[in-house]
């Protein structure tokens, strides 16, 4: 077993009967939806998810887990998803699979946030990992050109030579810090969401409760944070 299937059973085991689950996005969220799906089919565990993209919606859907949109429930008890980075106050980045919006928005609507890694996304300060920025097409040259002149070496995430587009239809761009102090994160934060054309960005703070890392002796859970 890999770690990233490791941890994505072990924070399924955090899911239980009547619970609506958040379903993150991305290679490690993957194993965790399987197992629930797993769940499902063999135990009849009984959830409604909420997925966080069109990817994990279709997976979710083949594996008969029922789903509703976040605007159909009133609360989320429990999201997991995975992370590109995560510092040692437990602030993240995420949206290495550009599908940091939906992600916000359910993880910030849930009562509980689990991230699942393996060992290698765990760091001092946030930066290595590249901070991606969703913003919409209209104007996009111009974040560009203000991202360059802050010396944030931007660039336009691009597939097979094209703009990619997210689930939302906007552009993805990664900003390039290197080392974030995490006194630096909550400004930083802040001036990318008052930029217009800036839909949200890929800067996860005060959310996480418990990170479950997977380690080759096996998963260790830590947390819980609290909120700020
Ligand atoms: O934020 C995400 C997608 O937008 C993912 O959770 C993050 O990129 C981690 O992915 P993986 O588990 O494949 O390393």
């Amino acid at each position: 077993m890999n770690l990233k299937q490791m941890v994505g059973i072990e924070a399924a085991k955090h899911v239980t009967d009547g619970m609506i689950v958040g379903l993150g996005t991305g290679s490690t969220a993957y194993y965790m939806v399987e197992e629930l799906g797993r769940r499902v089919k063999e135990e009849q565990l009984d959830i409604i998810g909420v997925t966080t993209s069109n990817a994990t919606e279709q997976q979710a859907r083949a594996l008969n887990i029922p789903l509703k949109s976040v605007d159909e429930v009133s609360h989320v008890d429990l999201t997991i998803d995975g992370a590109d980075e995560i510092s040692s106050n437990f602030q993240g980045i995420k949206g290495g699979g550009a599908a940091l919006l939906f992600e916000k928005i359910v993880a910030s609507n849930s009562n509980k946030n689990i991230w699942i890694v393996d060992e290698s996304k765990l760091v001092e300060n946030l930066g290595a990992f590249p901070l991606p920025v969703e913003v919409i097409p209209y104007g996009s040259q111009q974040l560009l050109n203000l991202f360059e002149e802050n010396e944030l070496q931007p660039k336009l995430r691009l597939i097979d030579g094209e703009s990619i587009k997210t689930d939302s239809g906007n552009y993805i761009i990664d900003l390039h810090l290197e080392s974030i102090d995490d006194s630096a994160l909550k400004p930083l934060s802040s001036w990318l969401n008052a930029l217009p054309g800036v839909v949200e960005h890929g800067l996860f703070l005060d959310i996480v409760d418990t990170v479950i890392v997977g380690r080759e002796k096996g998963p260790e859970t830590i947390g819980a944070i609290r909120r700020g």
